[in-house]
C-alpha cells in the first residue's frame, strides 16, 4: 500500500489547522478544559508539517530539525492539556526534555535519515506514552467514551511510530526521503491524519463527559449535605418498593428529623446551622450499608432507605443512629454542638398496591409519634394507610409531581 505523501501531508496540515479552529471555538473562555492548550498544539503540528513538506526547497535546518521539535513540542501542548484538563500542574520537564532533545540531536544527523527515523519515532512514542500515562493514570477522570476514544487514537499512533521504529533499524524500508512514498511511510501519515481526528475528537468529548457528569450529579445530589436529594431518593424509593413487590420482600424506611434544629440556627447561625446538616448525614452514612440509601426530604429531615430489611432490624438500627447523632458532636468554631434526632420507621413485607407514597406517610406518622412522646427516639409502625394512589415514577420520572418536590 502507498500513497502520495505530499497529498497525506496536506491533508495532516489541513486536518490539524480545521480542529485547532474547532477546539478553540468550543473551549473559549474555559481555560480549565485545556481545550486552548490542545488547540496549540495542533496548531504546531501544522507548522510542522508545513515545514516537512518543503523539504528540499526550505533549509534542512527548518525542514528537519524545526519541524521535528515541533512535533515534539506539539505532543509537549497536548500533555499540558491533559493535565489542565485534570487541574493538575504542567510536568514541565517532561514536556521539555523532549523537544530538546530532538532539537539539539538531529544537527547532527542531517545527513543520516534511519537514524533520524528511528531516534524521532522513539522520542514520540514516549511523548504518547506520558499521555497515555496521564490519561489512565488512577486518581484522575475516569476514562469515558472520550478518553477511551482518545487513548485509542494515541495508542495506534505509538504502534505505528513503533513499526516504523523496526524498520528504520532494520532497514526493511529505506526509502531515500522524507516525500518518497513507501509502505511505512504511507501507514505512518495515514496514521497521524487519523490520529489528529480522532484524539482531538476524543478530547472534545472528555469535556461533554465530564459536564454530563456534573449535571447528572447535581440534578440527583442535594448540593449541601451530598446527600441524594428529594428526587433521586423517592425515584430510588419507588423502585425498590416495586421490586420489593414483585420479589414479596420486606422494606424499611426511615424519617429522620432533627430535633429542635431552629434553636441551632437561631443561637449559632444558620451556617452552624447547615454544619449540623452535614455532620447527620455523615452520621447516618456512616452507620448504614452500602445498599441503603440516605437522601434529603426537606429542611432538617432526611430518609434512610432500606431494601431488604424488616421492622425489627430497622428499629434497631434507627436507635443506634439516634444514639451515635446525640453521642457525636458537631464541631462548631471549635466548640461541640450536641444536637438529637427524632426517627420514624416503617417496615414491612410489601403487598401488591402498595406504594412509594404510603411508605413515606407511614414513616412521618411515626416520626411525629416520636415528637409527640419526647424527641431523641424512635418510633416504628408496620400499617400504611391506603392513600388515593400516587402513579408509579417508573416509566416516567419527568412526570414526578411537583407538589412532592
Ligand atoms: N441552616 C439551615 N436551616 C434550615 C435549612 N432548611 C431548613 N432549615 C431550618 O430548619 C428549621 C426547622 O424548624 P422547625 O420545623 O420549627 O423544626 P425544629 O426546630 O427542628 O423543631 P422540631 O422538629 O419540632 O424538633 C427552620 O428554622 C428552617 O429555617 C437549611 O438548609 N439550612
Amino acid at each position: 500500500m502507498q500513497a502520495d505523501v505530499p497529498t497525506m501531508l496536506l491533508m495532516i496540515i489541513a486536518c490539524s489547522v480545521i480542529m485547532a479552529g474547532a477546539l478553540a471555538v468550543v473551549g473559549w473562555g474555559q481555560r480549565r478544559d485545556g481545550m486552548g492548550c490542545w488547540a496549540a498544539g495542533l496548531l504546531l503540528h501544522s507548522v510542522a508539517y508545513v515545514l516537512l513538506s518543503l523539504r528540499g526547497r526550505i533549509p534542512d535546518l527548518l525542514s528537519i530539525v524545526v519541524a521535528n521539535g515541533l512535533i515534539a513540542g506539539a505532543f509537549a501542548a497536548l500533555l499540558a492539556a491533559v493535565h489542565q484538563f485534570q487541574s493538575r500542574p504542567w510536568p514541565l520537564w517532561r514536556m521539555a526534555l523532549p523537544v530538546a532533545i530532538v532539537v539539539l540531536a538531529f544537527p547532527f544527523l542531517l545527513d543520516q535519515y534511519a537514524a533520524r527515523v528511528a531516534l524521532g519515532s522513539t522520542v514520540y512514542t514516549v511523548q504518547i506514552g506520558l499521555l497515555l500515562w496521564a490519561l489512565g493514570s488512577p486518581g484522575h477522570i475516569a476514562p469515558g467514551r472520550g478518553a477511551v476514544l482518545l487513548m485509542a487514537g494515541l495508542a495506534l499512533q505509538a504502534l505505528v511510530l513503533l513499526v516504523r521504529v523496526g524498520a528504520a533499524l532494520w532497514g526493511a524500508e529505506q526509502p531515500s526521503g522524507l516525500l518518497q512514498s513507501g509502505t511505512v511511510q504511507s501507514l505512518t501519515f495515514l496514521t497521524s491524519f487519523v490520529t489528529v481526528l480522532t484524539a482531538s475528537l476524543g478530547f472534545v468529548f472528555m469535556s461533554k463527559d465530564r459536564l454530563d457528569d456534573g449535571n447528572r450529579r447535581m440534578a440527583a445530589i442535594d448540593p449541601l449535605t451530598g446527600a441524594a436529594n428529594r428526587r433521586s431518593i423517592i425515584l430510588a424509593l419507588d423502585r425498590d418498593v416495586a421490586r420489593a413487590v414483585r420479589m414479596r420482600e420486606s422494606l424499611a424506611l426511615m424519617m429522620v428529623d432533627i430535633d429542635h434544629f431552629k434553636r441551632v440556627n437561631d443561637e449559632y447561625g444558620h451556617l452552624a446551622g447547615d454544619h449540623v446538616l452535614c455532620h447527620v448525614v455523615d452520621v447516618l452514612r456512616d452507620r448504614v450499608r452500602t445498599q441503603d440509601m440516605v437522601g434529603r426530604y426537606g429542611g432538617e429531615e432526611f430518609l434512610v432507605l432500606l431494601p431488604d430489611t424488616g421492622l425489627k432490624g430497622a428499629a434497631e438500627l434507627a436507635r443506634q443512629l439516634c444514639h451515635s447523632v446525640e453521642q457525636s458532636p458537631c464541631i462548631w468554631e471549635g466548640k461541640p454542638l450536641f444536637v438529637t434526632v427524632s426517627i420514624g420507621v416503617f417496615g414491612a413485607r410489601m403487598e401488591p398496591g402498595d406504594s412509594w407514597d404510603m411508605l413515606i406517610d407511614a414513616a412521618d406518622r411515626a416520626m411525629y409519634r416520636a415528637k409527640q412522646n419526647g424527641r431523641n427516639r424512635v418510633e416504628a409502625v408496620a400499617d400504611l394507610r391506603r392513600l388515593a394512589s400516587r402513579p408509579s415514577l417508573r416509566d416516567n420520572p419527568d412526570t414526578f409531581p411537583s407538589s412532592m418536590l
